[in-house]
C-alpha cells in the first residue's frame, strides 16, 4: 500500500473511531459493537506500525501508553502557573514591547529564552529536599509525579543549601530518546507516539516509576516561584543561581537591551531548530527586572511582562542532524 492510501484509511479510521469513543464514553451511548471497535483498531495500529511518520496526536494509539490522569493523585499549586501570552510575528513582538515601555516609562531589558517543546514541571524543595514534583495541570490544580521526577537525572534530589525552594520548569524528551523509544515500541508492535512532547507526558504521568526511569527524560529549569529566597533581583541572576544550585538550565539564552538582539536570536534559532538535540516551539521574552515583573503584574491567566513569539509548525522530519551541543 502506498502512503497516500494509507493517509485516506488512516484519516477514516481516526474519525470514525473518534466518534465511537466519544459516544461510548462521554455520551455513554455505543454507536458500534464492541468487536467492530476492536476491529477497527487494530486495523489503524497497524496501518501505524507500517507508516509511523502518519500518526497524528489525535489519533486513538495517542491515548494509551499513559496512565489516564484520574489514577495520579492531584496537587493544588499555591502559585498558580499560569500561561503564556502568544505572538506569531515580529510586530507583535514591537506592540508588546511598546506596551511595556509605555507602562513602566522606559526601556527595559529582557531576558531571551528558547521555549522548549515538552511540558511544563513544578519542583518543591523544604530545607533543600525535593519533596513534590508535579505536572502543571489545568494552572491550579496539577498531578503528583514526585516518585518518576525521582528518577530523572538532571533534576537534583538535594540543594548545596537548606533551602524552601519552588522552581519550575519544561520536561522534555530529547530527540534522540524519542526516537529510539519508538523502534523499540514498534519492535514490540506497541503504539508509537506522534512527538517528543506527547512521549514526555506519556512516560511523565505514569503510575509506575521504573517506566519513567526507563524514558530519559530531561528538564530545563527557567523560573523561581520566590526569588526572594534566593536574593536575586533579574531573571538572568535567577537562572545563574538555579545553575550554581545544581539545575539544568538552557543555555541558549541572553539579555537583550532592545529587540534588534532578539530578532537576531530569532533567525538563528529558527534556523538551528532542527539541529538542537531537543524540540523547541519558539522562544520566551520576560522583562529582566523582577522588580518591574511584580509592577507590571499578571492578568488572570497570563503575566503581563513576558510573551512568547511561537515558530511556524515545523515540516515533518525526516531525518534529525546531530551536531556537538554544550547542553
Ligand atoms: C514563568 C512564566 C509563566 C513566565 C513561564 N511560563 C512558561 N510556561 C507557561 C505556560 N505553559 C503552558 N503549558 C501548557 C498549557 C498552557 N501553558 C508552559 C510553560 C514557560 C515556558 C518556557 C519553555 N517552554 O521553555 C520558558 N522558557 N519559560 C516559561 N516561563
Amino acid at each position: 500500500m502506498d502512503q497516500q492510501t494509507a493517509q485516506t484509511q488512516l484519516s477514516q479510521l481516526r474519525l470514525e473511531l473518534n466518534r465511537y469513543r466519544k459516544a461510548y464514553y462521554t455520551e455513554d451511548a455505543p454507536l458500534v459493537e464492541d468487536s467492530v471497535y476492536d476491529q477497527k483498531y487494530q486495523q489503524l495500529l497497524q496501518l501505524e506500525q507500517q507508516f509511523p511518520e502518519l500518526v497524528t496526536p489525535d489519533s486513538p494509539s495517542q491515548l494509551v501508553g499513559d496512565v489516564p490522569a484520574s489514577n495520579l493523585a492531584k496537587v493544588t499549586h499555591e502559585i498558580p502557573m499560569l500561561s503564556m501570552g502568544d505572538v506569531f510575528s515580529f510586530a507583535e513582538l514591537q506592540e508588546f514591547n511598546e506596551r511595556i515601555k509605555n507602562a513602566v516609562g522606559h526601556p527595559v531589558d529582557y531576558n531571551v529564552e528558547l521555549k522548549i517543546d515538552g511540558l511544563a514541571l513544578s519542583l518543591v524543595y523544604q530545607q533543600g529536599q525535593l519533596v513534590q514534583g508535579s505536572t502543571r495541570g489545568d494552572g491550579s490544580i496539577g498531578e503528583d509525579v514526585t516518585n518518576n521526577v525521582r528518577t530523572i537525572k538532571n533534576i537534583p534530589q538535594t540543594l548545596p543549601e537548606p533551602l524552601d525552594l519552588e522552581v519550575r520548569g519544561e520536561c522534555f524528551m530529547p530527540k534522540a530518546a524519542f526516537a529510539k523509544l519508538n523502534n523499540q515500541r514498534e519492535q514490540n508492535g506497541e503504539t508509537v507516539f506522534a512527538n517528543p512532547r506527547n512521549a514526555a507526558a506519556g512516560s511523565l504521568r505514569q503510575l509506575n516509576a521504573q517506566i519513567t526511569a526507563q524514558r530519559q527524560l530531561s528538564t530545563f529549569i527557567y523560573t523561581v516561584v520566590n526569588p526572594q529566597n534566593i536574593a536575586v533581583a533579574t531573571q538572568s541572576q535567577a537562572l545563574e543561581k538555579m545553575t550554581q544550585l545544581g539545575y539544568h538550565v538552557n543555555p541558549e539564552r541572553f539579555v537583550s537591551h532592545d529587540l534588534q538582539g532578539v530578532k537576531a536570536y530569532i533567525a538563528k534559532y529558527q534556523q538551528l531548530r532542527d539541529q538542537l538535540p531537543y524540540g523547541i516551539d519558539g522562544i520566551v521574552l520576560k522583562v529582566n527586572d523582577l522588580t518591574l515583573q511584580q509592577q507590571l503584574g499578571n492578568t488572570v491567566k497570563v503575566p503581563r511582562w513576558e510573551i512568547a513569539y511561537k515558530f511556524p509548525p515545523e515540516e515533518a522530519q525526516t531525518t534529525i542532524h546531530q551536531i556537538e551541543w554544550t547542553v
